[in-house]
């Protein structure tokens, strides 16, 4: 079976209000983004890596992988205008069958094991979308809902690549928030697995500080 990750990258974070886009951002003493490629090579060794990146940032990457000796082999893709067209791009680098991960580049606390399951359910069911619950009360509308009801999606989402190719068909729709979205969209059906509170997507400033606290407590 080959094995593939897709990780997107190609956003402007804007919600970091950082001038230094948030993927190259240095927790530990390295860019976000290269404690994110480890983790799927720590997974697995044979896996082919495609980083979507915007293509003017494509030259600062190349400076940052020589600065940090960063030898992780990857195939850049350029981003699109939407997290939809970044996958899409990202997909279309693909010509195998095989399974593949989208994850996105700014969740670097993935564990490999999670990352290891994602690939045996996509295998044996077709697709596999990483959740937890949610710790707080919830509601929609303002209206309380039963909180057993919901999960909290994260990423990886892992789809055989056939499934995949073939949801991505579709016209981008404004509800296609995560890939997820897009094969449900296609009649797949999605299956969550357990994800980790640790697999933080680092959005705001403070999630700088929570992403240092993870990697002292990890050390
Ligand atoms: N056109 C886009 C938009 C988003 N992403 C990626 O999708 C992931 C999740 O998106 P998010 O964290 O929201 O990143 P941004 O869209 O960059 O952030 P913001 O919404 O704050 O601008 C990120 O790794 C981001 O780079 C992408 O590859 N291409
Ligand atoms: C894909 C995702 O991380 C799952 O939770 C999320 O939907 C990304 O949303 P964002 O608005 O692009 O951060």
């Amino acid at each position: 079976m080959k094995k593939y990750a897709i990780i997107v990258a190609g956003g402007s974070g804007s919600r970091m209000r950082s001038n230094l886009p948030k993927q190259f951002i240095e927790i530990g003493g390295l860019p976000v983004l290269m404690h994110t490629l480890i983790r799927f090579k720590e997974a697995f060794a044979d896996i082919n890596l495609i980083l979507v990146l915007p293509d003017n940032q494509f030259d600062f990457w190349e400076e940052l992988c020589q600065k940090h000796h960063f030898t992780v082999a990857h195939q850049l893709v350029k981003g699109g205008n939407s997290r939809f067209q970044s996958g899409k791009n990202g997909l279309s680098v693909i010509e195998t069958d095989g399974i593949v991960a989208v994850h996105d580049g700014v969740r670097p606390f993935v564990s490999t094991d999670i990352i290891r399951e994602s690939f045996e359910v996509a295998q044996e069911k077709g697709t596999a979308v990483v959740s937890v619950a949610s710790k707080d009360s919830v509601r929609v509308n303002g209206q309380a809902i039963d909180r057993q009801t919901v999960r909290l999606i994260q990423t990886p989402q892992t789809f055989q690549v056939s499934i995949i190719k073939k949801a991505f068909e579709t016209e981008e729709l404004s509800t296609f928030t995560d890939d997820a979205s897009v094969v449900e969209f296609a009649g797949f059906e999605i299956n969550l697995i357990e994800g980790s509170y640790e697999n933080i997507k680092i959005t705001t400033p403070e999630d700088l500080e929570w992403a240092e606290i993870i990697l002292k407590r990890n050390a």
